[in-house]
């Protein structure tokens, strides 16, 4: 299949955007699947910082990561992202390759505790700050349950007023599915 479905196109837009040795951040940690992802693509001399609000979620993380051999490169955090700027060492400030959150609840945990539109765009105006010219946030929306149709309706205005002549902004979705299937908002730094 050319037209990529949207976990595979998430990491697609990251692995175009990042280099071996690249700092990078995973803003909502889960289960951990895109943290290793990113922490195999920076390898051993690049660097991972990783966020969630659970213990659950960093538990099971620094587990993955510890199984693949890839936790030496990786920083866990269990803080919110909206705390992201504050605990990102200054010296990597302007320098961040890519970021990533992976909105909603944690697959298999509790699914009370999800993202919040406010704290995720507070997250997203921090982490632009954090990129360097060129780095992506890649953002991966799920309109399919009540709080996430929220966070959609209060997240695309946010998307659609940021200054095309500091981003350019994408939106990769599929038109003709059921269900409200999630969907990528891709944001790419550009002064
Ligand atoms: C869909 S899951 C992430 C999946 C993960 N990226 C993976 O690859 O397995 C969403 C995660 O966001 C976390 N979360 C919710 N609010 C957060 C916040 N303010 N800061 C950081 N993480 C948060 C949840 O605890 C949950 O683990």
């Amino acid at each position: 299949m050319v037209i990529k479905n949207i976990l595979p196109f998430s990491h697609t837009l990251l692995e175009e955007a990042i280099q071996p040795g690249d700092v990078v951040i995973d803003a909502t940690a889960g289960n951990g699947n895109d943290t290793l992802f990113l922490a195999k693509r920076v390898g051993k001399t690049g660097k991972v910082f990783a966020f969630d609000i659970q213990n659950a979620a960093i538990k099971r993380t620094e587990q993955r990561l510890k199984d693949e051999k890839a936790f030496e490169q990786t920083t866990l955090f269990l803080c919110g992202h909206e705390r992201m700027k504050q605990q990102i060492p200054e010296q990597y400030h302007g320098k961040i390759a890519a970021g990533i959150f992976n909105l909603g609840y944690l697959p298999k945990g509790d699914h009370s505790i999800v993202t919040k539109p406010e704290s995720t765009i507070e997250a997203v105006n921090q982490l632009f700050q954090l990129l360097k010219i060129g780095g992506i946030i890649v953002l991966v929306i799920y309109p399919g349950h009540p709080e996430g149709k929220e966070e959609k309706d209060r997240l695309l205005p946010f998307f659609q007023s940021i200054d095309q002549n500091k981003a350019d902004v994408l939106l990769y979705q599929f038109l003709n599915r059921k269900n409200d299937p999630p969907f990528i908002v891709a944001i790419e730094k550009k002064k």
